[in-house]
């Protein structure tokens, strides 16, 4: 498959061209080399994971595509373009969005006004433009509460919309942190460890809202993940780290039978 290509999946979905490329990454901090020449694409539409052990250089790569750390070497491409240095704000401007593993929301504001924070990107006037022009302002807000209402009714959190986050069970606050990500309406959604800390049934959940934005959005989604186990039936590909390297890279089947990836998970020693 061509990077401009499109294809259909076996359930029907439509994975389009190529949206995001990682050529060559390298990442060092100090003498420790988190990445070493790490290239691989994500694809508009799909469900990209990036799984590895422990220290493997998940979330560094995480970080390098959400503008949190510069790599030394190595270029990212967006959209067609190399993508300059950024600040991370900046990489969120452009439309990539992003949950974290421990859950960065106001405790102390209800569910409505944390997923409203979401919509900063969205919100065009600034105070001398609400001030001058107050239909204006009214006419966004309006809008921005109709995308934020959509949003927590499908992720079947209306019960709770007026809840302080501090009082919610974890698995509802990573529900909350999906919700806040996607009222950015990102084009790439990265999700850091969506399902850690969860138990079974909370996972389920989080793998149905994942599948289900995905399908009803249209919105590309990159994930980090520990366990091989629950993004196996989730991802469209995979692409597999072990000691900063990438050890595999290809849909789930391709990577459960390649040995590589069964030594690195099995602990298997490497040279
Ligand atoms: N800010 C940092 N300063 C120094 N070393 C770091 C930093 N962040 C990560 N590292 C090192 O880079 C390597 C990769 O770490 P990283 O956190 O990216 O792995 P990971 O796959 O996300 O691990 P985990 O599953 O445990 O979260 C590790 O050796 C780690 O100690």
């Amino acid at each position: 498959m061509s990077a401009q290509e499109s294809y259909v999946t076996e359930d029907g979905r439509t994975i389009g061209p190529t949206v995001m490329e990682m050529k060559n990454i390298t990442l060092r901090f100090g003498g420790v080399k988190a990445i070493t020449d790490i290239s691989f694409d994500i694809r508009e539409g799909e469900i990209r994971a990036i799984i590895g052990p422990n220290g493997a250089g998940k979330s560094s790569m995480l970080n390098v595509i959400s503008g949190f750390y510069i790599p030394q070497d190595g270029e990212v491409w967006y959209k067609g373009e190399k993508r300059p240095p950024m600040k991370p704000y900046e990489v969120a401007q452009q439309g990539i969005a992003r949950t974290f593993q421990n859950i960065a929301l106001f405790e102390g504001m209800s569910v409505l006004d944390n997923v409203m924070t979401g919509r900063m990107r969205q919100m065009q006037s600034g105070m001398l433009a609400q001030a001058l022009w107050r239909g204006k302002a009214e006419k966004e807000e309006v809008e921005n509460r109709e995308a934020v209402e959509k949003i927590i009714d499908f992720l079947e959190i209306q019960a709770i919309r007026k809840t302080p986050v501090a009082r919610l069970p974890y698995g509802l606050k990573k529900r909350v942190e999906l919700a806040r990500a996607l009222a950015a309406e990102p084009s790439i959604l990265l999700l850091d460890e969506p399902m850690a800390g969860m138990n079974v049934e909370e996972k389920e959940d989080m793998s149905r809202f994942i599948l289900d934005v995905n399908d009803e959005f249209g919105t590309t989604i990159a994930l980090i993940e520990h366990d091989m186990g629950v993004v196996m039936d989730l991802s469209d590909r995979v692409v597999v780290m072990d000691y900063g390297k990438k050890i595999g890279d290809g849909t789930p089947d391709e990577v459960r039978s390649n040995q590589a990836v069964i030594d690195a998970y099995l602990g298997v020693a490497h040279d």
